[in-house]
């Protein structure tokens, strides 16, 4: 019918049309959307070339708007990018059924029927669709556009496009279907219908794509939204449901009928919905109409009201909003599960919330219901990472200069805002003045010490507490009642126990418990927490404390084979004795009753600290240790022998005196040095065999180590050694010590293990007893070589800052400051900090390799000695050097360290804030001046007084002063 004439619409032409419509000078300049976009689809009209060809054709005033020039590209001139992506190709093609007519619509149908999918090639089956009802809608399509650009008839011109739109939405129909079979779509967490992964036919929805997504995507910081979208959607990269379109008269109903795709601010999944109504052909799998993906996605919080446990957070934050005093930065922080983010996200919609009501966000608003199903596109939730980049950065700030959409604020969450560079910061910081007032960044982390000071204080600072144990099981018991879930009180009780202040967690762990069944019982949750009832713990102490050898292996074997980590049992020993030692344990069975019947007097309660004080020695060598559950079985059967003289450092030389047997440890060969009694005990190992096993404090294994070291003839290797080597384990049984040492790097363990033997007789002499020696790879010293400028060091001076407590996980990080100050020991001032705010068997720690802190120890055999020592803490292990160089009068080391805190103005402010109800550990901050230190005011300086009256055991000593004063060097 078209004979003779050349049909065509260039490629270059088409795809810079798809280039046009990623140009940003397409967008009204004052509002950034496309309104003239929108139309321009409505304004192309068709003519024939003076090849007799079909050639789209803009009217005139969008020619001259976007600048347009045939292929090239408006914005640089140059000929469109030939890589342009197959599929905004199949975008195009869909919307505006661009085609290569005669034996060109041959190439067309090909071309889309090759179009790439997501996750691979695949070919469509020409067959597959009706092929006859395609060439039909092409056909027309021809004829029309023939007609169109001979008469300029601009009706028929969009006749033409229905034309060309019908043949692209069956094409794009199939290739919908094949997609849906191929892969799964993914759903919102509320199962509602999110919108057509392709148009239907209406004028409006092709509309939407030809503002959609692909001209957004192009907008630099868009990208990441097209990231997700394309990740996470139907997999065609055309599908329009990335293209949410505002509609300013959607009712929420309305707006739910096209439910998104979440734009920035939405969860990041994308929603797609298959309108069924759009296709004949069906589906082999239906998409998956799930419920929420976990309870507390069902539960989050939608308004500030629904907020547990954050009462005068949420009042203050809502009265921001109320007087209208915004600021442009927010930080909100605080641990982990609290809340945060759902903060921030309530906050942002309050924000824009039109209601007039007090009770912000109403959730039923236009603006509401646009962030809540994932459609506006005034708030996003920035990818940290990505936002380090340098020009994701500018487009950023860029975008942000531009006023918003639909809403009175632009707001920006970032959450894990820790990750953002010192750079950005400085940007964001930077730019904040010359940004308009309608921006507001919302920074969230959970590691506020990680941010650079500056930006702290310029930010607006909310912190989020722990939630409260009797909060969170309010929670869980309106989850469950909610859920149809039936529940003993005891398990809630102990789900919040063990989810330290995290709703979260709390929420999580009971998640895992409904699948398990219909009745969430305390057995169940045990069983899946891996943790030991307190019924357990008991009767496994009990057993410790009376010295029945035979049944503590057994039932010590019994609790670690089955599901407890040796590191958790003793902790919850501890958790179980602090209580029993703070009257806080009530007991509710016999074993209880029995024990506490026993510990009565106060040698016993003395026996009980010595327990803990033994425990706390042992889970610092489980962390190093391969073998937890044997050195904690040997703890347990050390446990009856924990009374007051066992430990104490007077009896200890008295017994080392008396020389048991076997022991050599206490030989002259170690210059003199006395050492406490190698603790030893017998084991039934698995063979039933009787393994006598020595251990030995970590202090007297650096003590053998310096023996067996100065032994060494080579001035080299000595030092080498010194250097990098440490005595790990020595576990002595039947005459033949079987030692392990470490070595932080591999090339030192090669050179080490070349040379053996010379360690090995080193060791001989010391030890007075055959030697077997294993040399491994362990975990880094504290750095040796570090330098002491004029012997002042500090935890501050780590760069990261970033303290936290090894056994549950939280960050203290917002009281770093707490600790830090100036100590004179001996005679050397030195910068001090206080590491120690968590707990006996929690200890703080910093995970940057250079962090240091003091430690001031008292000797375990003579007082008036004192070892300073560096503890670097690393990865969670402890280790120990001495700085004899710096301090040569100071020697032997004992296992009870104190860590000075000192000049510390906001310890007695703190430690209240500290001690969250909801920890399972106490702090007790003790102040408790050393002999070498006095008080310079004395005022309040009692010695050994306890901050923490009701606690009867030092968790966390500190010695330090209280408000102004300072330590001076003793008088
Ligand atoms: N204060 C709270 N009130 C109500 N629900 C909460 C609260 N804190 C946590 N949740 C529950 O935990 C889930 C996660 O909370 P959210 O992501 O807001 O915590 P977060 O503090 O930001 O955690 P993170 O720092 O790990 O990102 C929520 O969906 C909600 O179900
Ligand atoms: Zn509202």
């Amino acid at each position: 019918m078209l004979d003779g004439r050349r049909h065509s619409v260039d490629i270059p032409l088409s795809k810079a049309l798809v280039a046009l419509r990623r140009v940003r000078s397409l967008r009204d300049p004052s509002t950034n959307s496309m309104p003239k976009l929108s139309s321009l689809v409505d304004n192309i009209d068709w003519e024939t070339d003076s090849f007799n060809g079909v050639s789209l054709h803009f009217d005139n005033q969008y020619r001259r708007n976007v600048g347009f020039d045939g292929g090239r590209s408006p914005r640089t001139g140059s000929v469109s990018d030939p890589e342009l992506d197959v599929s905004r190709e199949v975008e195009y093609l869909g919307s505006l059924g661009r085609w290569r007519c005669d034996s060109r619509k041959i190439k067309v149908k090909k071309r889309l029927g090759c179009l790439r999918l997501n996750g691979g090639n695949v070919p469509c089956q020409s067959n597959v669709f009706d092929e006859n009802l395609e060439n039909a809608h092409i056909e027309k399509a021809l004829e029309l556009a023939r007609l169109s650009g001979s008469n300029k008839n601009h009706d028929m011109s969009l006749n033409l496009q229905g034309e060309l739109l019908e043949a692209g939405v069956q094409r794009r129909k199939f290739i919908h279907d094949r997609q849906l079979v191929s892969s799964e779509a993914v759903r919102d967490d509320t199962g509602s219908c999110v919108g057509s992964s392709y148009p239907s036919v209406s004028d409006e929805q092709i509309d939407g794509l030809s503002r959609g997504a692909s001209l957004f995507a192009n907008d630099d910081y868009d990208d990441d939204r097209v990231v997700n979208y394309s990740n996470c959607g139907c997999g065609i990269s055309c599908c329009w449901s990335r293209t949410p379109r505002l509609r300013e008269s959607s009712t929420p109903s309305d707006v739910e009928d096209h439910h998104p795709l979440l734009s920035g601010g939405g969860e990041k999944i994308c929603l797609l919905e298959h309108k069924r109504s759009c296709t004949n052909v069906k589906n082999e799998i239906a998409p998956y109409r799930g419920s929420p993906r976990s309870l507390s996605h069902k539960f989050r919080p939608r308004n500030f009201s629904e907020l547990v446990g954050q009462d005068v957070l949420a009042r203050s934050l809502l009265n921001i909003i109320l007087r209208g005093n915004i600021s442009q930065l927010y930080l909100f922080h605080g641990p982990r599960g609290t809340g945060k983010t759902s903060t921030a996200k309530i906050f942002a919609t309050a924000l824009n919330c039109l209601s007039l009501e007090e009770t912000r966000p109403c959730g039923l608003c236009h603006e509401c219901v646009l962030y809540s199903c994932g459609r506006s596109r005034d708030i996003k939730e920035l990818d940290p990472v990505k936002a380090n980049r340098s020009e994701k950065l500018r487009s950023l700030l860029k975008y942000a200069m531009r006023p918003p959409v639909s809403s009175r604020f632009k707001v920006f969450i970032i959450d894990e805002c820790q990750l953002l560079h010192g750079e950005t910061w400085a940007s964001v910081l930077n730019g904040l003045d010359g940004l308009p007032r309608h921006v507001v960044f919302i920074m969230i982390t959970a590691d506020l010490d990680s941010l650079p000071r500056n930006a702290v204080s310029r930010c607006q600072r909310h912190h989020f507490q722990k939630v409260k144990n009797c909060d969170i099981v309010n929670k869980l018991s309106r989850i469950c009642v909610e859920e149809g879930l039936e529940f003993d009180k005891s398990a809630l009780d102990f789900i919040a126990a063990k989810s330290n202040g995290s709703l979260r967690d709390a929420e999580m762990i009971l998640d895992q418990l409904s699948l398990l069944g219909k009745r969430i019982t305390i057995s169940l949750t045990h069983e899946l927490i891996g943790i030991v009832s307190d019924e357990e713990l008991l009767d496994l102490l009990d057993l410790a404390l009376s010295s029945d050898t035979a049944n503590t292996v057994r039932r010590a074997r019994e609790l670690m084979s089955s599901r407890v980590d040796p590191m958790q049992l003793i902790s919850q020993l501890a958790n179980l004795i602090m209580d029993i030692l703070a009257g806080r344990y009530q007991t509710g069975n016999e074993t209880g009753r029995i024990v506490f019947k026993r510990m009565t007097s106060e040698a016993d309660l003395q026996k009980l600290r010595n327990v803990l004080k033994l425990l706390s020695e042992t889970e610092k060598q489980l962390r190093t240790s391969r073998n937890q559950s044997t050195w904690l079985t040997v703890a347990l059967l050390q446990l009856s022998s924990a009374d007051v003289s066992s430990l104490d450092s007077s009896a200890d030389s008295r017994t080392c005196a008396r020389k048991p047997p076997d022991n050599k440890f206490c030989d002259t060969s170690l210059r003199g040095e006395s050492f406490k009694r190698p603790v030893s005990c017998l084991v039934t190992d698995a063979n039933s065999q009787n393994l006598e096993i020595h251990r030995y404090s970590e202090g007297k294994l650096e003590a053998i180590w310096r023996g067996a070291v100065e032994n060494c003839q080579s001035r080299k290797f000595r030092n080498f050694l010194q250097k990098e080597g440490k005595l790990s384990s020595v576990c002595v049984h039947q005459g033949l010590a079987v030692v392990e040492v470490e070595f932080c790097h591999r090339d030192h363990v090669s050179k080490a293990e070349k040379s053996w033997k010379l360690i090995a007789s080193s060791l001989q002499l010391v030890l007075g007893c055959n030697v077997e020696i294993t040399i491994k790879l362990g975990p880094c010293h504290p750095r040796k070589n570090m330098k002491l400028m004029n012997s002042c060091f500090g935890l501050w001076s780590c760069p990261c800052r970033k303290l936290s407590s090894i056994n549950d996980g939280n960050y203290w990080s917002e009281y770093s400051d707490f600790t830090s100050g100036r100590a004179i020991i001996g005679e050397k001032p030195v910068e001090a900090c206080s590491i120690g705010h968590g707990s006996l068997f929690s200890p703080i720690h910093c995970d940057c390799k250079e962090s240091v802190a003091v430690v001031k120890e008292k000797s375990g055999r003579d007082q008036s000695h004192e070892t300073l020592s560096i503890n670097a803490m690393q990865d969670g292990s402890t280790r120990k050097s001495q700085l004899r160089s710096h301090f040569p009068k100071l020697d032997g080391i004992s296992h009870e360290s104190q860590v000075l805190s000192i000049q510390d103005p906001q310890v007695a402010k703190t430690r209240s804030s500290l001690q969250s109800p909801n920890d399972p550990y106490k702090i007790c901050l003790r102040v408790q001046p050393q002999e070498k230190f006095k008080l310079s005011t004395p005022q309040k300086q009692p010695s050994d007084t306890y901050f923490c009256a009701d606690d009867p055991y030092i968790l966390c000593s500190s010695s330090n002063t209280l408000g102004n004063s300072s330590i001076d060097e003793e008088l």
